[in-house]
């Protein structure tokens, strides 16, 4: 009688090859260090990664937190917005980079929609990033109102980093990509930065905050502010990599700084070798059986 074949579990295979493979493990970055940099003044980076060598190469280079983000739904598969991926989307892809990553922190961004009802809705899609995805923690957008989300998940073993300031799940409330905590309303984002460190965040991303509110927020929290479009007073600084590497091409918002083209490398290499392919010098000889 034949059993169905199962997907084997999370860490059971053998780990994908890496550029790094062969060498020794180094020490896996865990939350508390992350306090404990804010604590000694040393900043720490985190990128978006989606993938097995996106996930690779920037953990070889020294990036702290790996961020399997909804920000998938634009940049992976193609949507306008984060609010159309599903769970059932990014746990593939935070399996890939939790697999791939031997020193970074991975933290897997909950989707909209699967959080939000409840305290228990958010524990048992939490709980299915870290066992099926692999996962180091969670990431939730929100303040105030979702203390009782991370008091549930912190209580149940599952560390979560809040998201305040602009949340890209609320667009539509929020009238667009605005900054948020202007003037009288950088109250709000004090008050969520202080709820979500109360109930049991251990690290907070502020998302298009005026960097002086960033900075007051940051000295007000014993848990470290990571900041993107936040100013650089944040103990962290969060980017999508394709943004930052210039795989993605058009308008960029203000906070982007562009490191790379990679769409320029890719765009020459691909044309090359249809060049090549076309004048039939792709495969040579030595491609050859
Ligand atoms: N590729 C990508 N990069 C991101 O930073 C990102 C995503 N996708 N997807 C989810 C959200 C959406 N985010 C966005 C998207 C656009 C702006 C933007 O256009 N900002 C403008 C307007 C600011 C204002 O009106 O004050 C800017 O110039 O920064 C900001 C954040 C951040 N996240
Ligand atoms: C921009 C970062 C913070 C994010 O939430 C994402 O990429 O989904
Ligand atoms: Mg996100």
């Amino acid at each position: 009688m034949s059993t169905p074949e199962e997907p084997a579990p999370y860490g059971t295979g053998p780990a994908a090859p890496s550029p790094s493979a062969g060498t020794p493990r180094p020490k896996r970055v865990r939350t508390h260090h992350l306090r404990e940099m804010k604590e000694r003044g040393e900043r720490f980076s985190m990128l978006t990664a989606y993938d097995q060598y996106a996930a690779a190469t920037f953990d070889e280079a020294g990036i702290d937190v790996l961020l399997v983000g909804d920000s998938a739904s634009n940049n992976v598969f193609g949507n306008e917005t984060s609010l159309p991926v599903t769970v059932d989307e990014l746990i593939p892809l935070t399996r890939a980079v939790s697999r791939s990553a031997r020193r970074a922190l991975v933290v897997g961004d909950l989707p909209f929609g699967s959080y939000q009802a409840s305290p228990e809705q958010a524990y048992l899609t939490a709980a299915r990033f870290m066992k099926e995805g692999g996962a180091h923690c969670v990431k939730l957008e929100g303040g105030v109102e979702m203390v009782p989300q991370i008091e549930r998940l912190t209580r149940g073993g599952i560390p979560v980093m809040a998201h305040i300031g602009f949340t890209p799940q609320s667009e539509h409330a929020l009238g667009g990509y605005r900054v948020q905590g202007r003037g009288e309303t950088s109250a709000r984002v004090l008050a969520d930065a202080e709820a979500v460190q109360g109930a049991g965040a251990f690290a907070v991303v502020m998302e298009m905050v005026p960097g002086d509110v960033a900075g007051e927020v940051t000295r007000a929290l014993s848990i470290p502010t990571i900041g993107i479009g936040a100013g650089a007073e944040c103990d962290g600084q969060v980017l999508v990599w394709q943004d930052a590497f210039g795989l993605r091409t058009g308008t960029m918002a203000r906070f982007v700084k562009q490191y790379a083209d990679v769409h320029g490398v890719l765009l020459q290499a691909a044309r090359d070798y249809a060049d090549d392919v076309r004048a039939g010098t792709f495969p040579g000889p030595e491609h050859t059986f």
